[in-house]
């Protein structure tokens, strides 16, 4: 039986198309390409000359958490998922605190899918099968929840904790996954909401109303979830900030509402994955202070650390295509693939070169520790402060990269600056990167 490739074309907005006739138009123009390519997206300048796909397509994304090479339309089965994105962005849940009279901000409700988290998971790039296997367990846990298996006998608690270092893509990647299961989980839940509850502003202040705060929150993301054809997600930010609030009632440093608060949420989200459509996701960027009795709560558990040079190449080179395409580095020239590369055995030669020398700063960058966002962050410093200027020539490929990697030790040497100025009182994680309020 051939293997299923998960298809993802944007509807627009304006098009009246039932989902089965896209479908069906979307598979024929599929069916004519030569070769498909998991992980990209097609855009409609590529389809020009089809026009009933124009009307009513905006892109088509090839999903990459099946296959990872080049494929032929006949040797898969194309699984197709036709959705329209909801453009109107977060809205922002206040509440008002009782004594203070104060607002807080206490969460952000998204429908989904979003405009904003379009791309997000093709962008996010791991080593190993994060991904993909934080995937197949949250649409294994539902499918076990749809068929009515009974919890208490196949245990699992429909909580993913993902926790690592700032900047390593934690927050996306739940953002980018509520995305993917509001897609690819469309004909079961039409609607699907994504809401992020903010720990850390919930228990850093307020603690005398951070109980009634957490109950009222939970009020309304049980009216949200009361809608059966509802996928409610449930994101759960910096959840440390439940054990550093426990510490401090416990070291009496806080009143005991604090306590009574964070048992409050803990008890909340216990009744929150008896609910069939509901799901938590949490993230935290020190796994030790991760409150035990959440960590007890989350059946699966990643750590998530910074991207090893395989990664880093291929975050570098999309972000080397991109400028390319937009043409602020110019000409056009071939990066290769890491298979591609691998698969010549590094072999040095004429085309290859400005590949190698991007897989050179990629080593560098991931010896170094970097964070994903940190290394997003190097092609923007490499052309402000390093690449050659001049107003009639724009910087090559190959100008850029050396750039890039002026800019990785420029970076690196801000880093160690910043670590001789503050040695004592900020915590460091492992990769040196001083953690600023969880940033
Ligand atoms: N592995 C990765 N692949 C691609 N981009 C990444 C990766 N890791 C981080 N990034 C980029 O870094 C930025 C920061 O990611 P995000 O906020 O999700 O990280 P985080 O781990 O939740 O950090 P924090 O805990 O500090 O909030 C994102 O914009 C993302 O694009």
């Amino acid at each position: 039986m051939s293997r299923p490739l998960h298809i993802e074309a944007v509807q627009i907005i304006q098009s009246q198309a039932s989902k089965d006739t896209l479908k069906n138009i979307v598979r024929a123009y599929l069916m004519k390409l030569s070769k498909l390519s998991p992980g990209t997206t097609i855009t409609s300048s590529s389809y020009e000359d089809t026009p009933e796909l124009k009307e009513h397509v905006q892109s088509i994304t090839i999903c990459d958490t099946e296959h990872e090479t080049d494929v032929t339309p006949n040797e898969v089965e194309l699984v197709i998922h036709i959705y329209t994105m909801d453009q109107y962005g977060a809205e922002t849940d206040t509440m008002t605190d009782g004594t203070s009279g104060e607002e807080v901000s206490a969460a952000d409700v998204w429908a989904l899918p979003a405009d904003e988290f379009h791309g997000l998971w093709e962008s996010l790039i791991y080593d190993g099968r994060l991904k993909e296997d934080t995937l197949r367990y949250v649409e294994t846990a539902l499918d076990l929840t749809d068929r009515g298996v009974n919890p208490l006998i196949v245990g699992w608690s429909r909580v993913v904790l993902l926790h690592g270092p700032p900047g390593t893509g934690k927050t996306s990647l739940c953002r980018a996954l509520a995305q993917k299961l509001a897609v690819r989980l469309g004909d079961r839940f039409p609607r699907a909401r994504l809401i992020e509850i903010n720990a850390h502003g919930l228990f850093s202040k307020w603690f005398s109303e951070s109980g009634k705060l957490v109950a009222k929150l939970f009020d309304r993301v049980r009216e949200i979830a009361s809608d059966p054809r509802m996928l409610c997600l449930v994101l759960v930010d910096e959840v440390e900030s439940l054990a550093h609030a426990r510490r401090a009632a416990m070291a009496g440093l806080e009143p005991s509402d604090a306590l009574r608060a964070v048992n409050a949420l803990l008890t909340q989200l216990d009744r929150l994955r008896r609910l069939p459509n509901a799901l938590v996701l949490a993230t935290s960027n020190l796994t030790t202070a991760v409150d035990v009795a959440f960590v007890d709560r989350a059946d699966l558990k990643r750590r998530v650390g910074p991207p090893a040079p395989r990664a880093a190449y291929e975050i570098l080179r999309g972000c080397c295509e991109e400028l390319m395409a937009r043409g602020a580095v110019a000409p056009r020239e071939l990066l290769f693939a890491l298979r591609i590369l691998h698969g010549s055995g590094w072999a040095e030669s004429d085309h290859a070169r400005t590949s190698l020398r991007l897989w050179a700063v990629a080593n560098s960058a991931a010896a170094a520790g970097l964070s994903g966002r940190a290394l997003r962050r190097l092609p923007f410093l490499a052309l402000a402060l390093h690449a050659p200027r001049s107003a009639q020539t724009r910087t090559t490929l190959l100008e850029f990269i050396e750039a890039l990697s002026a800019a990785l030790k420029c970076h690196l040497e801000d880093e160690a600056a910043l670590l001789e100025d503050e040695p004592v009182t900020k915590p460091q994680n492992k990769n040196n990167e001083i953690i600023l309020n969880g940033h």
